[in-house]
């Protein structure tokens, strides 16, 4: 199977998991982690579902599905996570039937999308996927690079929104302004912000930036890659 990767806008939408064992809390929390709005439905959940319904962060539902629940729900999308292969057949007729986006947890191939291991940086997201090959080894890969992207990429990308909207702003010209923008992906600030120097960067290139923009490649260009003061 060859996937398409998305980036799923959920918030507010309302996502159905069936099923509340371990799998199933699982694939709750990347929900959560999205803001949608989860229901869960199962005649028993684990200790961590249980609490995120006392909490009123997830509805629970303590019962088998149901036939019709997925249209009663309004689900934009739902999570076969039954510990019964049938049932979760069953799940996925539904969802077919009322074009409901499915993920199977026992069966990757039959739903609509699979779950990838995911490591957040603030708005940085990285999704990698075995395509159903070896979910763990997808778990490994990323634990690689939760070590290699620390805790100052989200700040670095904050930065990249700030300085983007700030360029669309001030920089009409869009040639000009794709320049700019391309310069400082090549940027090292990451470096900058581990060293300590990273205020005094964005002080001086927002500062270029508002008033004399025409200067701020030849300063990029000395940061490019190598994150030193010129
Ligand atoms: C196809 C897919 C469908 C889907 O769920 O979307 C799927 C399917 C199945 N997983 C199974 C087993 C395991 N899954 C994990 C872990 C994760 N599984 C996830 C995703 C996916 N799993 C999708 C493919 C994604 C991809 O390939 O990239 C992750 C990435 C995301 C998440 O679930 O949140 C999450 C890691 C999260 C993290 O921490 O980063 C572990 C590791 C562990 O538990 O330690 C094991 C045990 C070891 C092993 O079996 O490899 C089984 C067999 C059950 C059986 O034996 O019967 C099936 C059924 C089948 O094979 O079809
Ligand atoms: N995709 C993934 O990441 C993984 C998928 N799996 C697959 O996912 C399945 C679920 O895994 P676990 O959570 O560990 O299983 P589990 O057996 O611990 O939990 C299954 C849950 O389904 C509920 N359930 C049973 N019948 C139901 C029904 N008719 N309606 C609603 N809920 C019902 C049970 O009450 C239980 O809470 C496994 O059987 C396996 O095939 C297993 C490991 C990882």
């Amino acid at each position: 199977m060859t996937y398409y990767p998305v980036m799923l806008n959920l918030q507010g939408k309302k996502a159905v998991v069936v099923g509340g064992g371990p799998v199933g809390e699982r694939k709750t929390s990347g929900l959560l982690d999205a803001r949608a709005k989860v229901t869960v439905i199962s005649p028993e959940a684990t200790e961590g579902l249980r609490q995120l319904a006392a909490e009123g962060a997830i509805r629970m539902l303590n019962r088998e599905y149901r036939p019709g629940d997925l249209q009663e729900e309004e689900a934009f999308l739902v999570m076969a996570a039954t510990g019964s292969p049938s049932v979760n057949r069953f799940v996925a007729e539904e969802a077919r039937e009322a074009g409901v986006l499915l993920n199977a947890a026992d069966d990757g191939g039959t739903g609509d999308f699979l779950v990838p291991s995911v490591l957040r940086r603030g708005r940085l997201l990285v999704a990698l996927s075995t395509s159903g090959a070896g979910p763990a080894a997808a778990r490994k890969l990323i634990r690689e690079l939760d070590s290699r992207y620390g805790p100052e990429y989200e700040t670095y990308v904050d930065f990249l929104a700030e300085f983007r909207t700030a360029a669309k702003k001030r920089i009409e010209d869009q040639g000009m302004r794709g320049r700019l923008l391309r310069s400082l992906s090549e940027c090292d600030i990451p470096e900058l912000i581990r060293t300590g120097r990273f205020l005094a960067f964005r002080e001086e290139v927002l500062e270029r930036l508002g008033c004399s923009p025409g200067s701020l490649s030849g300063i990029l260009e000395k940061y490019a890659d190598k994150g030193e003061r010129p």
